[in-house]
């Protein structure tokens, strides 16, 4: 024992001699070596050496530092991804910034693995968790496992088709006049032909507005849609009156409009490195960093994070509001609950209300009153006696306050931009088809226009549904420019996808653009327009992985039925009354390169009134 001792304190007199002897310049220079080899390793090695991936067929490394990173920035997204597929194979690696791996998989069995079958294994890597949370609150969409599962228990009843078909069918055929002097408005006026009967007034008002009304008006389409959705989404999921569409001032429309205005490749691109920062998503939620904003203007590199900042306290503050007053509402009926006035569990209407955020503020009512009667402690603790919040599942699930602030941004962020992106380009690609437009219009006037070409019907749910030309073109349209062009998951064990032994950590794209126009499925016209093919869907179509518009799997789009639905709404009404076409001769389109396909100008199109 003492004999090791001895030898042990030899060794360390040893390396005590050798350390004194290093000088401060030998140590800069061998960690600057360290230092040099872990970039070199990183950035090359790695992807072209040592990586299990690194057969795997795609693009070069691209730029020495960035990868293909400057290529997909600077192009409409999905773009480069699709020209890869065609060129490489249906399994694509390409190499992002500092030497990061990023792999695409087409077939349908590899997206059931990863979206469906190990979903859990797949999750949503951290910084998109992050870059979510802070535009759309931490709500569904960036919670996971255990978590997500409830929550969107939880809210899944207030998406179902009867809900969405009592909103949508709640009123029977209400008509409005066009012209202003002439409205009339239904005491019980269905929540998205409210904003719908505003919109068409406002766009034939600006053509009467021109000297010669029957050559039509440049509108910038884009800008209409995205206040027609807002106000939609304000009242459907809220029951709270926006009112963007005659208002120009509305604070929640400039706030979005600025928040919208942001994307582009770049200022995405600065998001995701500003997240991958230590601290820095829990830094730029604070209200410190709210306060001090303005530092960032200073620095070129962060100015957009602090138009962020802004247009997020300024969302946030607006959704507080609608929040408190619907517990304001929920608190009354409770104690007229408890008054004994309204006993029964479906008189807890709200005031009969159907709106997306009265069902869950209804459940968590019901949840609470469960728990209180059976002398449940709302607040739980674990096995150690430690409390672990709200909610975890011992009668149901109870949403936190925090966590019903988080769906009111949620379904603001993903319920509007989306829309309104996938209406617009719905309108640009008719625009350019005007055979499809034609035939639209010749099905929907009979249902938007009844009576006399003053008036207008207002279709419900199962009206719209049966509307086929309506479906193949809104189906059509969601193909060929998914508002959502691409999304993104992680790996968190190794595992075999499609042949290929994927390591831990790899971050997966889900292409769902390429995906939605991949020639093996679609056929060789792939990428065009052509409403028909819903008609006669090819042999290779398969119903969850060749139109991923909505992605598949546990978290596929909670409000899918309800945005067709509103697409289709809108879209009718304004085929049924306007004509559309581009705006001046070789106009393109331009889709921004970022999370959603918001067209970058605005969209102006040619715009006439439907002469009967
Ligand atoms: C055309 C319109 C829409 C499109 C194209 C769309 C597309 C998508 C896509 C692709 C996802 C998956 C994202 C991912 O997993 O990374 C998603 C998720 C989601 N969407 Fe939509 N969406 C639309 C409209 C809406 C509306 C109207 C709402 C709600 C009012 C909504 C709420 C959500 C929520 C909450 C999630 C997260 C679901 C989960 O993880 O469980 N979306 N959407």
């Amino acid at each position: 024992m003492s004999a090791l001792s001895a030898s042990l304190s030899d060794l360390l007199n040893a390396a005590r001699e050798i350390v004194s002897q290093v000088t401060k310049t030998q140590l800069v220079a061998a960690s600057t070596v360290f230092l040099v080899y872990r970039i070199v390793y990183r950035l090359w090695l790695y992807p072209y050496l040592f990586s299990p991936l690194r057969h795997i067929p795609g693009p070069p490394l691209g730029h020495p530092i960035f990868g293909q990173s400057p290529t997909i920035i600077n192009s409409e997204a999905g773009i480069p991804q699709r020209e890869w597929v065609k060129q490489y194979s249906p399994v694509v690696r390409n190499i992002g910034p500092v030497g990061f791996e990023r792999m695409m998989f087409l077939r349908p069995e590899a997206l059931h693995k990863i979206l469906v079958k190990d979903w859990l294994v797949y999750p949503r890597p951290g910084f998109l968790r992050h870059i979510l949370g802070l535009v759309t609150g931490y709500g569904l969409l960036t919670v996971t496992g255990d978590e997500h599962k409830q929550m969107r228990k939880a809210m899944n009843p207030a998406f179902s088709i009867p809900n969405l078909t009592a909103r949508a069918c709640i009123l029977p055929s209400i008509f409005f006049l066009l012209s202003i002097d002439e409205f009339t408005v239904d005491a019980e006026v269905d929540m998205y032909y409210d904003p719908i009967s505003g919109l068409v007034e406002i766009i034939s008002k600006e053509i009467d507005s021109q000297p010669t009304p029957e050559e039509g008006k440049q509108i910038l389409m884009y800008n209409w849609m995205s206040k027609v959705t807002l106000d939609i989404i304000c009242e459907t999921a809220f029951g709270y009156h926006s009112d963007s569409l005659h208002n120009p001032h509305n604070e929640l429309a400039e706030a979005y409009e600025d928040l919208v205005n942001l994307q582009s490749g770049p200022n995405i691109a600065k998001l995701i490195l500003t997240m991958l920062i230590p601290g820095a998503p829990k830094l730029l939620l604070s209200n410190f960093a709210y306060k001090h904003r303005h530092m960032l203007d200073r620095l070129t590199f962060f100015t957009s994070i602090s138009t962020l900042l802004s247009a997020m306290h300024r969302i946030k503050r607006i959704s507080s509001e609608m929040l408190k007053e619907k517990m304001r509402e929920s608190l009354s009926v409770s104690d007229s609950i408890d008054s004994g006035l309204a006993i029964e569990e479906g008189d807890m209407e709200l005031g009969g209300k159907k709106d997306i955020m009265s069902i869950l503020v209804r459940a968590r009512m019901r949840e609470e009153r469960v728990r209180r009667d059976t002398n449940i402690d709302a607040r739980e603790k674990d096995a150690d006696g430690e409390d672990v919040g709200v909610g975890t599942g011992i009668v149901g699930y109870r949403m936190s306050d925090e966590a019903m602030m988080a769906q009111v941004l949620t379904f603001l962020g993903a319920g509007h931009e989306t829309t309104s992106s996938g209406l617009a380009w719905t309108l640009w690609l008719l625009a350019n088809d005007q055979e499809s437009q034609k035939r639209l219009r010749e099905e929907v006037l009979p249902v938007f226009r009844p009576q006399n070409e003053k008036v207008m019907g207002r279709p419900g749910y199962k009206t719209l549904k049966d509307l086929k030309w309506l479906d193949c073109v809104v189906m059509e349209s969601l193909r060929v420019m998914p508002p959502v062009p691409i999304t993104i998951r992680r790996s968190t064990k190794a595992d075999y996808i499609d042949g290929v032994l994927v390591p831990k950590g790899t971050v997966f794209w889900i292409p769902i653009r390429v995906v939605s126009t991949w020639q093996a499925i679609w056929g060789e016209d792939a990428e065009d327009f052509r409403p028909s093919r819903w008609l006669d869907l090819p042999k290779t179509y398969h119903p969850a992985f060749s139109l991923l518009s909505f992605i598949a799997g546990p978290h596929a789009c909670i409000g899918k039925t309800m945005a067709i639905v509103e697409i289709k709404a809108v879209l009718g009404a304004l085929i049924a009354n306007f004509t559309f076409e581009p705006a001046y001769e070789g106009q393109k389109a331009k889709p921004a390169a970022a999370i959603t396909m918001k067209p970058t100008d605005g969209m102006p199109l040619k715009v006439k009134k439907v002469v009967l």
